[in-house]
C-alpha cells in the first residue's frame, strides 16, 4: 500500500461507527498520513438511533478528525454515498493528473471497504458489483485492480477507486479493545469464544437496555441463562438434550450484528477519550519497545550461557 502511496491522490479510511477509537489504526497514520485523507465511520445504521445524541457524539468524532474530513456511511443510504461521491468530485477537480483521480479504500477487516467500494460505484454509475464482499473478515486478500466509481467532467478522467485487503491493528493495548473488535467482526469468530463475545455483548445489552433480550430471558447478568434459554427456543440442543451453548453464543451475537438488538456505539466517546486512548496506545508502545529489547537481551544471554 505505501509503494502505491505516490500515486493516490486521496485515501478513504474507514472506520467501523460503533468502534470510533478502537477501530483507529496508528499504521495507517504513520504509514499514509502523509496523503489527503477522508475518514469514513462505516455501519452508521448499526450504531446509531438518528436521535440528537448520535448527532453530538459525531460532532465529537469529527472534532478528534480535524483537519482531515470525516463523514457517516450506510451502503444502504443512498444519501450518505452521495455525499461521499460530492467530497470525491470536489477533491477531483484540483487533481491534475492525466489518468484521473486515483483513491485508496484502507481500514481493519470486516469493516466494509469492499461495500463501500461497490455502494459509490452503483450509486454513481449504475453498475453492479465490482468487489466480492462477505460477513467474515478477510474476505478481500489482495490490493485490487482500480475501480471506476465516477465519470470524468469537462475532457477530464473520472475517479478510480483501488480496494486493499484489512489490515488489523498492530497490537491491541487491553482485553477489552479486542472484544469490542470481535463483537464487530473485526476477528474471525474462531479466534475468541463465541460464549466470550456473547457475554461482552450481554455487559453492553445491560448498560443500555435490558429488554433488548426480552424474547430470550428475563434481565440477568449470566450469559448462560440467556444462552440456555435461546438454545431451547431454537432448538439448539446437543445430544441429551443439552444446551449448545457455541452454536446459541454465535446466533445471539449475529442477531447484534445484524442491527436486531439494539443499536449502539461500544467506545466512550468524549472530547477527552481520544487522548487518553492514545496515552494509552503510547505507554504501550514503549513497553512493547522495552519487552522486545529485554526479549533480545534474554535470548544474547541463553545464547552465552549455552556457549
Ligand atoms: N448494516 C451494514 N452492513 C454493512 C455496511 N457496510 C458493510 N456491511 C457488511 O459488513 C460485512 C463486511 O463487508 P466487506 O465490504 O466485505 O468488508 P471489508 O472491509 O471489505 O472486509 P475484508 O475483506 O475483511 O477487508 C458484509 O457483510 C457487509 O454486508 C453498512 O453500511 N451497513
Amino acid at each position: 500500500m505505501k509503494g502505491l502511496l505516490a500515486s493516490i491522490d486521496l485515501v478513504v479510511e474507514c472506520r467501523d461507527y460503533r468502534t470510533p477509537l478502537v477501530s483507529r489504526n496508528p499504521l495507517f497514520e504513520q504509514n499514509l498520513g502523509e496523503r489527503p485523507r477522508l475518514i469514513v465511520y462505516t455501519k452508521q445504521d448499526l450504531g446509531s438511533n438518528f436521535t440528537a445524541a448520535d448527532k453530538r457524539r459525531e460532532e465529537i468524532v469529527r472534532k478528534w478528525d480535524a483537519p482531515a474530513t470525516s463523514m457517516f456511511s450506510d451502503i444502504k443510504s443512498r444519501n450518505t454515498i452521495r455525499n461521499i461521491l460530492d467530497f470525491t468530485r470536489a477533491h477531483a477537480k484540483d487533481s491534475t493528473s492525466l489518468f484521473g483521480t486515483r483513491l485508496m479504500v484502507v481500514g481493519m477487516p470486516n469493516v466494509g471497504k469492499s461495500s463501500l467500494l461497490n455502494a459509490l460505484r452503483n450509486v454513481s454509475l449504475g453498475k453492479k458489483k465490482a468487489a466480492q464482499t462477505g460477513n467474515q473478515p478477510g474476505v478481500t486478500r489482495k490490493i485490487g485492480t482500480s475501480v471506476k466509481i465516477l465519470e470524468g467532467e469537462n475532457g477530464k478522467e473520472g475517479a478510480y477507486l483501488i480496494d486493499t485487503p484489512g489490515v488489523f491493528i498492530p497490537y491491541v493495548p487491553d482485553a477489552e479493545s479486542m472484544l469490542k473488535l470481535a463483537l464487530c467482526g473485526n476477528v474471525k469468530d474462531t479466534i475468541i469464544p463465541p460464549t466470550t463475545i456473547a457475554d461482552y455483548l450481554l455487559f453492553h445489552l445491560n448498560l443500555q437496555d435490558p429488554t433488548l433480550y426480552s424474547s430470550y430471558s428475563e434481565p440477568t447478568n449470566d450469559i448462560f441463562v440467556v444462552l440456555e434459554a435461546l438454545a431451547r427456543k431454537q432448538g439448539r440442543l446437543k445430544k441429551g438434550g443439552l444446551p449448545d451453548f457455541e452454536s446459541s453464543a454465535l446466533q445471539f451475537v449475529q442477531k447484534w450484528r445484524g442491527g436486531h438488538m439494539g443499536k449502539f456505539v461500544l467506545d466512550n466517546v468524549s472530547e477527552e477519550a481520544l487522548t487518553e486512548r492514545m496515552r494509552t496506545l503510547e505507554l504501550m508502545g514503549g513497553s512493547m519497545h522495552q519487552a522486545k529489547k529485554a526479549a533480545k537481551q534474554l535470548k544474547k544471554e541463553s545464547y552465552v550461557l549455552d556457549a
